[in-house]
């Protein structure tokens, strides 16, 4: 078979070879030709774009949606990743706006290679019958790839006379050029930093209303649907022109009436589909200038498959979800209260390319509470509004610019109780809680706000602890370095990767000498234990040996890094300078990460020398006891005060251990854990509380939430911990004992059942 992508009704099919002039470049309207550089790899050797092939690909592109556009563009820059690791940085990169999903959308059903390569040799190949000599089939071969290439030839002569496709171009493309190669610019700047969302917490947080808004960069403003919608009108038109001339003018026209994009995308609401036209003669008229059609025709073309179907409860309108919410919240603020008439607001949000208005849209009716004003047509409608059928009076949604947000009892559940609900939909939080109507009787996380100061710890460890839910796999809930350990001390580093484990780590690699990798294992089956340098070499007499063993140590670990979600460094790793040079090398590599770090113990023997290896880091986090603290204030030439400390480093947050722990970063005011904890002081109380901020921290960094508060909640916890040990075990009590009760102490602030 003909490999042939259908892209929401655009055939493309190409070839692989090409005539000299259809190599040529296709200009972006700024004349940077950016798209014209000849991919850097590519499955086969004589791949070539033609010009008007691609352009082609590019309207069609256009058609279903910009981000396929994006792919074909981003593919030829970064040939060598494969489709979904250019996703994954492509949605990271776009702040996983509505764009990020029609990316993800557009390309998951496209193959590749039938977009850049469609191979018309595999065509020829299949009509060689059986019974051809060799001889004949070849010839047969070579007749049918001269007639492929003379079609294909006409059909670029027939766009070059036209010119339609370069006009089109440079009217669709001249106002966001800009905009275009910022994007690019971006990308590329971002290649090699940015990784593949992790797991379910960094999903989530790329979905996450808050992650969108506040990471979103500034292109993604061009990304949106609205932009997209802006591009389909303009094809439409395009297609509609006759000839050359009359596209000109077109374009000429609509360069004048240009406005800017900003201002555009605002007027056109978008992932809406128009309502069925009513019937007759009149209300064909009707549809036809009514501004509800022209606004609502703007269809996304990324197939959707209906998953859900709300209706309003006289049934007039409905609408369809293709896929799970982000997220579910509570509200309990005071507006929701008095719209909906009930105690609080059950809401459920989309992105707004995930729905699709079925029926009734002539019915709805837009709220916008800042405006006071409503309006019937979707066209001078402000956003964010609310809406409401206009028959029954039912509360539809709330539309923002990007997300649709909509309740899960308008949606058709088969079965009885709150069980009929999917998980998805099963609310995670419930938000501006000082206004709530009813006492909570859930296990929810609050809110005082719209999601971003906790009520207490509690609920901040609610909310960035992975939901029990059964939906994620191995791994996902947190996946733990630790490197640490060494000849002298195996105890420490397997401390702070149970008390890992005990918080919620799923996988923990626990990376050593080799000569402690032995005695590790022995005391836990649970830890993946790696040797990452053998002391027999580092410390050798020959500084050859020594160079090589610390090259392997970094290359070792550089190759585990990707894995992790949160490193803890230090605890038991010894203070050999030759150790620490490696360390040095792995930290500056887990920095190029952005991978959250937690310094302890020997890790900080190695700040201390060196101090400017996490300034300006802000994802580190160093837990300094008395001794280390009074030394790293001395290392940066500060007073031995916790926010000058912090001021000096610029980024890091320090928590200062003692009878109360002190936390602060830059700018910050100091938090403080007083917990009561144990009058008992073992070793490797200290290695506990390491190894539960990498889990915490690294559960906060996935949600985009404060790290600050994950390490208050990481003291309170192994407080609480040696607390319930020494309430048991007394003068006994030692550091295994408090291991054992992390479990206790952590289910007592977050509880496992939703
Ligand atoms: N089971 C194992 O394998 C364990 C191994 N561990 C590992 O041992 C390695 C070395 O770590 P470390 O803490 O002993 O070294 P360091 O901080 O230089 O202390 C040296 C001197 O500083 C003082 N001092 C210490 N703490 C203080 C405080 N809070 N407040 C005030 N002063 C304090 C005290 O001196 P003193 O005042 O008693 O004269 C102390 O003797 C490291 O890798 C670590 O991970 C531990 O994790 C334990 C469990
Ligand atoms: N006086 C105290 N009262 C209660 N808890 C304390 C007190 N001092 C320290 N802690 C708690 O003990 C834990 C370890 O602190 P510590 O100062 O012992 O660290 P460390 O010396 O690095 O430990 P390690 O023995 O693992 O090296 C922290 O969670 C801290 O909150």
């Amino acid at each position: 078979m003909a490999k042939k992508a259908n892209l929401n009704g655009f055939l493309i099919s190409g070839r692989t070879k090409t005539s000299a002039k259809s190599r040529q470049a296709v200009p972006l309207a700024d004349g940077s030709g950016a798209m014209n550089k000849e991919p850097p790899c590519s499955r086969k050797d004589d791949w070539q774009m033609p010009k008007l092939k691609l352009s082609a690909l590019v309207i069609s592109a256009f058609s279903p949606g910009l981000p396929l556009y994006f792919f074909i563009f981003v593919y030829r820059k970064f040939a060598s990743a494969d489709a979904s690791a250019l996703a994954a940085r492509l949605v990271k990169s776009n702040g996983s706006g509505s764009g990020g999903s029609a990316f993800i959308g557009a390309t998951a059903d496209v193959n590749l290679d039938d977009l850049v390569a469609p191979a018309h040799t595999d065509q020829v190949e299949e009509k060689v019958e059986d019974g051809d000599s060799e001889a004949e089939g070849e010839e047969k071969k070579k007749k049918k790839a001269k007639e492929e290439d003379a079609k294909g030839e006409d059909w670029d002569r027939n766009f070059d006379q036209e010119g339609r496709v370069l006009e089109f171009l440079q009217a669709v493309l001249g106002p966001v050029a800009d905009q275009l190669q910022n994007l690019i610019q971006e990308i590329q700047d971002r290649k090699g930093t940015d990784e593949l969302p992790k797991d379910a917490g960094d999903a989530a947080a790329a979905t996450s209303v808050d992650g969108q808004i506040k990471n979103a960069p500034p292109s993604q403003s061009f990304m949106n649907l609205k932009t997209i919608a802006l591009f389909r009108s303009s094809l439409d038109d395009f297609w509609k022109c006759q000839s050359a001339a009359e596209l000109k003018e077109k374009a000429a026209r609509r360069a004048v009436a240009r406005k800017p994009i900003t201002e555009l995308c605002q007027a056109r609401p978008t992932g809406l589909k128009e309502a069925a036209p009513p019937a007759g003669k009149k209300a064909k008229q009707d549809a036809d200038t009514n501004p509800l059609r022209r606004t609502f025709c703007l269809t996304m073309a990324i197939p959707v498959k209906v998953q859900y179907v709300a209706r309003c409860f006289c049934r007039r309108v409905s609408f369809e979800v293709s896929n799970d919410p982000m997220t579910a919240k509570l509200c309990d603020c005071s507006a929701c209260q008095r719209l909906h008439g009930a105690p609080m607001q059950w809401a459920a949000l989309f992105q707004k390319t995930s729905v699709r208005f079925a029926e009734g849209l002539q019915f709805v009716r837009w709220y916008h509470t800042g405006t006071d004003s409503v309006c019937t047509s979707g066209v001078e409608r402000v956003l964010p509004s609310k809406l409401q059928c206009t028959h029954c009076g039912t509360w539809l949604a709330d539309e923002g610019r990007n997300n649709f947000m909509t309740f899960p009892t308008l949606f058709d559940f088969q079965g009885q109780g709150p069980s009929r609900f999917p998980v998805a939909f099963r609310p995670r939080c419930r938000i501006h809680c000082a206004t709530r109507a009813l006492a909570a009787q859930d296990h929810l996380p609050a809110y005082l706000d719209d999601g971003k100061t906790p009520v207490s710890l509690q609920d901040y460890l609610l909310d960035i602890a992975p939901p029990l839910d059964g939906r994620s796999y191995k791994g996902q809930s947190g996946r733990i370095g630790v490197l640490g350990g060494s000849v002298d001390f195996t105890g420490a580093p397997y401390y702070a990767a149970m008390a890992a484990l005990r918080v919620g780590a799923e996988l923990l690699y626990l990376c050593t000498a080799e000569e402690a990798t032995g005695p590790i294992k022995a005391y836990s089956p649970e830890l993946m234990v790696s040797e990452v340098y053998r002391w027999s070499s580092i410390s050798s007499e020959d500084p050859g040996v020594v160079q090589k063993e610390i090259d392997r140590m970094v290359s070792k670990m550089e190759a585990l890094l990707p894995r992790f979600h949160a490193l803890a460094i230090g605890p038991g790793l010894g203070r050999d300078d030759r150790v620490l040079k490696a360390v040095a090398r792995i930290i500056e590599l887990a920095k190029a990460r952005e991978l959250p770090l937690v310094i302890d113990a020997d890790g900080l023997w190695l700040i201390e020398r060196l101090p400017e290896l996490v300034a300006g880091y802000s994802r580190a986090v160093l837990t300094p006891n008395a001794a280390e603290f009074r030394r790293l204030c001395q290392a940066v030439g500060c007073e031995e005060t916790l926010l000058q400390l912090c001021e000096k480093l610029a980024g890091p947050v320090v928590i200062q251990k003692g009878a109360v722990d002190q936390m602060a970063r830059p700018g910050s005011e100091v938090l403080s854990c007083r917990e009561e904890g144990a009058p008992r002081r073992p070793g490797g109380l200290g290695d506990f509380l390491a190894g539960s901020l990498a889990v915490l921290v690294g559960w906060a960094a996935a949600r985009r939430r404060d790290p600050m508060i994950a390490c208050q909640c990481a003291c309170m916890l192994v407080r609480r911990a040696c607390k319930i040990a020494f309430e048991k075990k007394k003068r006994s009590m030692v550091a295994p004992d408090v291991l054992d009760e992390v479990g206790l102490a952590f289910e007592e602030l977050c509880p496992s059942k939703m």
